[in-house]
């Protein structure tokens, strides 16, 4: 598309260039593309151009700045409030994909994995588009709900493929920024609402604020709702005008915990769900709801529950160790996940690994401390991705919730500890690791490391 035709509805222009897609980050730049130099909160994109023209962009859109460059660019004021005509204009497939929808503190990458997986299985091509990464696509995101204009790319190549369904992560931050703006989303899904990003968004009451922006958008039909979250009576009552449908572990008429997971009973059919944590029964209630709502038959998907596999890194086992990998990064995901390890196997004590990401929610960290010292029996603090801040400030943070006649060890190098917490496991002890999942880097502030828990286990336990 030639950039005049693109900005006809926006600015005059006589630069003639065809331009082959749309940038936020220069990091991501394509050949061809027209790069758009935001003002962030951070920092302005126009102190990237110089990398964005290396990587073979164009011509550049500048925010409300004026700039020199070998390139021709535009200066437009306010130049974020265009992103959706932009990014609707030259993508245009994007708004055509049907999209599922799933937000929530916790639970979006497992909820959105079982339904893509069992959409699969009943033969609908679909992209998943979360923390995970992107399916179907080159393109890499650097958050959980990519930038809009990734998105409106990701969806309309999707739709040049044939994939007219997509299930999209939807974080808060997203919600703030307006990163979904204009998408078509058919169907939104909670999960639950706890503490976190309180740095980003001050209280959980404008958290929940900024959630709910979600579930009143006009594209939705059906909203599908944890009736177990305290704040579900509040996304019911603002969703009068949608197909409401509610899950919760009441659903079941049994539930059997099992070593590897449960035995459930759901109206007529019994059947294996093989994760550990009930929070994966709500879960798989979410998906199960999610894929009916778009009129399958319950029949068709209780079949392929034991089919499923669990998202890399969520509740993940190290054969042959009683040691699971988990992303429980927030107060009740390591809640859960430690009282998930007591239940399946309440013979055993509770070992944990752990630490806090940096340049995140501070008043999580004490939180997270106090009540990892309140249901495991030993612990590990060690760094998680500190970011620009000092690891042993997030160290102290989570220690001022810990009682000071709770031993414990603190080991920073996050590959020593959890060598070494699986050198030392004892014959009755159960370990998590805690809070990095399937990451493979890890963040400092001045490098960026290969860091993988699932490999460092891995190989701690062939060295024993
Ligand atoms: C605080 C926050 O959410 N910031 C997001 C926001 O940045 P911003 O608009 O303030 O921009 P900025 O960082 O000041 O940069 C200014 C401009 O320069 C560009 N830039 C910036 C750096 C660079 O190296 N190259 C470059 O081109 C940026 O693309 C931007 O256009 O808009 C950017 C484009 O959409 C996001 O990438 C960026 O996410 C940053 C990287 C981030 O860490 N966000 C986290 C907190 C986040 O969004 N997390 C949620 C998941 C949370 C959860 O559910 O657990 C997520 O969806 O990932
Ligand atoms: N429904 C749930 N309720 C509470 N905790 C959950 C739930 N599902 C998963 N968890 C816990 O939270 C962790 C993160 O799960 P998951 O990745 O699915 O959430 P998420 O919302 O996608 O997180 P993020 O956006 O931060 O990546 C899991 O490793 C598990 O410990
Ligand atoms: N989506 C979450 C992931 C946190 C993962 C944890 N390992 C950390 O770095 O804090 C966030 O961006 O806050």
């Amino acid at each position: 598309m030639n950039i005049s035709q693109l900005l006809a509805n926006i600015v005059q222009t006589k630069i003639d260039i065809e331009i082959k897609g749309l940038c936020l980050n220069a990091q991501s730049t394509q050949p061809g593309d027209l790069f758009i130099a935001l003002q962030g909160k951070l920092t302005h994109g126009a102190d990237y151009i110089n990398q964005a023209i290396d990587k073979g962009c164009v011509a550049i859109l500048v925010d409300s700045k004026e700039i020199e460059c070998v390139i021709p660019s535009i200066r437009i004021d306010n130049l974020s409030q265009y992103l959706q005509t932009l990014a609707n204009t030259f993508y245009k497939n994007a708004i055509k994909v049907n999209i599922i929808s799933i937000t929530g503190t916790n639970g979006k990458t497992s909820v959105a994995y079982f339904i893509s997986q069992l959409l699969t299985k009943l033969g609908i091509k679909n992209g998943l588009i979360g923390t995970l990464g992107i399916t179907h696509s080159q393109q890499l995101s650097l958050n959980t709900t990519p930038d809009i204009l990734t998105l409106y790319q990701v969806l309309d190549n999707y739709y040049q493929n044939n994939i007219h369904h997509a299930i999209l992560e939807v974080s808060s931050h997203a919600l703030t920024q307006d990163r979904i703006a204009g998408l078509n989303i058919k169907q939104a899904i909670f999960t639950n609402l706890t503490q976190d990003h309180l740095d980003y968004h001050h209280t959980l009451d404008k958290y929940q604020a900024t959630k709910e922006k979600l579930f009143v958008l006009d594209t939705v039909e059906s909203v599908i709702l944890n009736q177990d979250d305290s704040h579900y009576k509040h996304f019911l009552n603002i969703t009068k005008d949608k197909k409401r449908i509610s899950y919760s572990l009441g659903d079941f008429d049994s539930i059997k915990t099992i070593e590897q997971g449960f035995l459930v009973q759901l109206d007529h059919y019994v059947f294996e769900i093989p994760f550990l944590g009930e929070f994966n029964l709500l879960n798989i209630l979410a998906a199960l709801n999610s894929v009916e709502a778009l009129g399958f038959k319950r029949d068709d998907i209780i079949p392929l529950f034991y089919q499923l596999l669990p998202p890399p890194g969520r509740m993940q086992r190290i054969e042959p160790h009683l040691a699971w990998i988990d992303y429980a990064h927030t107060p009740d995901a390591i809640g859960n996940a430690i009282t998930t390890l007591k239940k399946h196997y309440p013979n055993f004590k509770i070992r944990i690994v752990f630490g806090c990401g940096g340049n995140r929610d501070k008043d999580k960290r004490a939180e997270m401390g106090k009540i990892a010292s309140n249901l495991a029996d030993t612990i590990i603090l060690t760094n998680d991705n500190p970011r620009s801040e000092n690891p042993k400030t997030i160290i102290e943070n989570i220690l001022s919730g810990i009682d000071d006649s709770y031993k414990l060890d603190i080991i920073e190098n996050r590959q020593l500890a959890i060598e070494t917490a699986i050198t030392t496991l004892k014959e009755n002890e159960c370990l998590l690791i805690a809070g990095k999942g399937h990451e493979t880097i890890q963040q400092f502030s001045d490098k960026t490391i290969y860091l993988n828990d699932l490999e460092i286990a891995q190989n701690s336990t062939k060295a024993i």
